[in-house]
């Protein structure tokens, strides 16, 4: 039996633009899922989620062609959550070279689900980490990271960047352009996230995006208009300079709502931070609902978002220096 886990992220700025080349900075947060993977006799899968719903669900399978799982949820609910441990168990299976390894995989993760703070990556991380070392395979960070992008990739129909997946691996800070990948210096930033409660589909989100991209110039623009935002963004975080960084995040949200992935409960509680007097404030992820992002050393920002109608969580997130984690 082997145990990983792997932290969620926020972005400081640069999501979606990220996708089209321009460059992000994500921030790796001490909020962790944990997956626990122990090998087979058979070449099945069994899949335990606790905390996918209020009750978690059970699945076995024998891979994707299976007609008939036994479940014990919703069909739908099922099939989005076995996209991406299905694929990742694919990466440890290719990793080992054991194409018909089977595993019992335990997933447990205090990372809300589809809200911006990186819960795919996180499981898919912590997954192929937890099923190679079962397999006796240790894998680099660098090739963790690449093959967890990958699954991302193929989950996210062929749109993803590698920030999430490289950001969970490594912990920390991260800058990502491309398939230039780096960890950078950051001062620990007073992050106070808001959660509405609700989540967005990462793939439709990009998917809409890339059209308004293809349909308006001014959409492109805009693309690129985030990658100056993320390169000024990065000489503030240089400089330390924690007002710009508020300033440049504000920017970044107002980008990101020009792109259409903004929602009513996430500028509720953008504005709800700023007017508490948060230094900035942004949607954080792919964005549709789940959390936002604010900077204020103070309590203020978290007293404002507690009595925002729209909010339903706040919490304050500390940055995750460790990455992924061999537990057991
Ligand atoms: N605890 C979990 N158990 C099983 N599957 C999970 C779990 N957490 C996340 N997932 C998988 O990740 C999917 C959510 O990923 P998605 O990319 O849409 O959102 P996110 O990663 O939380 O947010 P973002 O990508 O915007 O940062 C779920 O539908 C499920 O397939
Ligand atoms: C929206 C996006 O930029 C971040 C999702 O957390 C998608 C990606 O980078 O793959
Ligand atoms: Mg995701």
């Amino acid at each position: 039996m082997a145990t990983a886990s792997a932290p969620g992220k926020v972005y400081l700025f640069g999501e979606h633009a990220v996708v089209y080349g321009e460059p992000a900075v994500p921030c790796a947060i001490e909020r962790r899922a944990t997956v626990t993977v122990e090998e087979r006799a058979d070449d099945k899968l069994r899949v335990e989620a606790e905390d996918l719903s209020l009750d978690g669900f059970t699945v076995e399978y024998s891979g994707p062609t299976d007609a008939n799982p036994a479940v014990d949820v919703s069909e739908s609910l099922v099939n989005a959550a076995m996209g991406y441990v299905d694929t990742a168990v694919e990466e440890a299976r290719d990793a080992a070279d054991r194409p018909d390894a089977g595993f019992d995989v335990i997933i447990e993760s205090d990372i809300p689900l589809g809200a911006g703070l990186g819960s795919s990556a996180a499981v898919v991380v912590a997954g192929i980490e937890a099923a190679t070392r079962e397999l006796g395979v240790e894998l680099s960070r660098s090739e963790l990271a690449e093959r967890a992008y990958r699954v991302e990739h193929e989950v996210q129909d062929g749109q993803a960047s590698r920030a999430d997946t490289y950001c969970s691996t490594m912990g920390g800070a991260v800058r990502v352009e491309g398939d230039q990948c780096e960890t950078i210096d950051a001062p620990d930033l007073p992050f106070v996230v808001g959660y509405d409660g609700g989540a967005g589909d990462t793939g439709e989100l990009v998917a809409g995006v890339r059209a308004l991209k293809g349909t308006y110039d001014f959409a492109d623009d805009t693309v690129r208009a985030i990658g100056d935002v993320v390169r000024q963004g990065e000489d503030a975080l240089e400089a330390g300079d924690v007002e710009e960084l508020g300033r440049l995040m504000d920017f970044n949200h107002g980008l990101l709502s020009a792109l259409g992935v903004s929602a009513r409960s996430l500028d509720a509680m953008v504005w709800g931070a700023r007017e508490a007097g948060a230094v900035g404030a942004k949607l954080t992820g792919a964005g549709g609902g789940g959390c936002i992002v604010a900077l204020d050393e103070t309590d203020a920002t978290e007293t404002a978002l507690k009595y925002t109608p729209d909010c339903e969580q706040v919490f304050r997130a500390r940055l995750d220096s460790d990455g992924v984690r061999l537990e057991r």
